[in-house]
Formats: C-alpha cells, structure tokens, sequence
C-alpha cells in the first residue's frame, strides 16, 4: 500500500504546488506565532484553494481556544485539525463537536510512558501524529527535526491509527518505515533549507526515498514469507 505523506509547514505556492505533484496525501500548514512556519489564515486559504481535492487540508494548532479556531477554519476550511499542544481527551472531543471535522491528536514521544499516553484519546481522535519531544530549550512544540527511538512503536496496539513524525528526511525514511511499518509519515524541517524555508529538492528526494523503502519493504516482506513456506 502506499504509504502517505504529510508535508508541515507549508507557506509558499511553489510548496504547495509541489507537494501535490509529489504526491503528498496530507498539507499541513502551521497556526502558531513563535514558529518559522506560522502563517496567517488567509494566506493558508489561498494556499489551500490551489490543492483543495487534492491534498487533505491540515490546520495545526497549539492549545488553541475557540474564538482562533473559529478564525482558522473560517479563512482555512481545513479537512483536519492538527491539536499539537497539550489539548485533553475533553478538549479533543469539544472541537470535534463544535467544528464537525476529524481531528489528528499529535502526543510527543521520548519514552514508553509517553507512548501510554495515547490511551484516554482512542476512540476520541481520529488519527494520532507521534512526534518527538521537542529537545531543552526549544520553545517550539514540533517542527524541531529530532527523532524518538521508533522500536518503541512496538508496543503499540496495530488498530491505532498514526502518523509517523519527528525528524524525518530522505536520509532516514527508509529505515524508520523499515522498523515501524508505518503507512503514513510526516515532515517538515527535514525538507528544508533552513527554518521555514521548503526546499523543493528535498522535497523530491524524501519521496524518491520513501518510494524505495516500500519496494524494499515489499521485497523483504515477500522473502521473509517465501522463507516460512
Ligand atoms: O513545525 C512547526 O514549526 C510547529 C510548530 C508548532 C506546532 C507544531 C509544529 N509542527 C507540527 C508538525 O506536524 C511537524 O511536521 C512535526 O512536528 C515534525 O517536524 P520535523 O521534526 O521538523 O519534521
């Protein structure tokens, strides 16, 4: 199956455009001052309305309360909310409620006990992004391109739906799927230039290198079962 993806950040046309014709599955475009990636509602609607049925529509945001929300998906009109703060199972369940879309719950990762954490908001999110802990000193909830330890994942029940994320480029795409399994990632700072800034090659590169990670994984799996005959 092909493994989705979903390009963060997103602020340029050029991004965009590409993103799509790269094949992204996920546009995720960030609500969230003190980041490199913020932009403001409308400019994302713009943005939106070129991939609109194309891509599904992420807004991300961080503990977000009504009256900002109601701005976002106002200007927006996302397919998803990304809650990527502190936002409890409650919380989680208002806005699915007030604004009628499906939220993705991001949980940041470091050891099994945060892993655990996902446990009150199955049943309540729609889909979880696993992310990394953002390192000391970072004053930033995600975006900080740093990986958890992914063999963690194999505690986690095969029926939660995730996303895979954290630190994620071409470089290590092929082994993170290789050891997960996971059928949908996520990066931003990973295709990048420097902080905010897409760089569309990276771009390529990271789908070139996810492209061959599922033949690898398709090869491998197909070994593993000839072998067990
Ligand atoms: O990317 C940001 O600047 C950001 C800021 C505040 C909340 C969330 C943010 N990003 C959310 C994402 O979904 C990122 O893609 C995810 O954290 C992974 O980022 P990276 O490690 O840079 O690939």
């Amino acid at each position: 199956m092909k493994t989705e993806v979903k390009i963060c950040g997103l602020k340029t046309a050029e991004a965009v455009d590409k993103a799509v014709a790269l094949g992204a599955s996920h546009a995720g475009f960030i609500f969230f001052p003190r980041s490199p990636r913020n932009i403001e509602p409308d400019d994302a609607g713009r943005l939106a309305d070129r991939i609109r049925g194309k891509a599904k529509i992420v807004a991300v945001t961080v503990d977000a309360d009504n009256d900002d929300l109601d701005e976002i998906v106002s200007a927006l009109s996302p397919d998803m909310l990304q809650l990527h703060g502190n936002e409890s199972p409650d919380r989680v369940l208002t806005v699915k409620a007030v604004y009628g879309l499906p939220v993705i719950k991001a949980l940041s990762i470091r050891d099994a006990d945060d892993l655990r954490r996902i446990e009150p908001y199955i049943g309540i999110a729609d889909r979880f992004l696993l992310d990394a802990k953002p390192p000391k000193g970072s004053d930033l909830p995600g975006g900080n391109g740093v990986s958890f330890d992914w063999r963690l994942l194999d505690m986690l029940d095969e029926s939660v739906d995730y996303m895979l994320s954290g630190g994620l480029n071409a470089d290590n795409i092929g082994e993170a799927l290789a050891v997960t399994g996971a059928k949908a990632v996520d990066t931003s700072s990973g295709v990048e230039s420097a902080p905010g800034v897409k760089d569309l090659n990276r771009m390529e590169e990271f789908f070139k290198a996810v492209a061959r990670a599922e033949t690898d994984i398709i090869a491998r799996d197909g070994a593993l079962a000839g072998r067990s005959k």
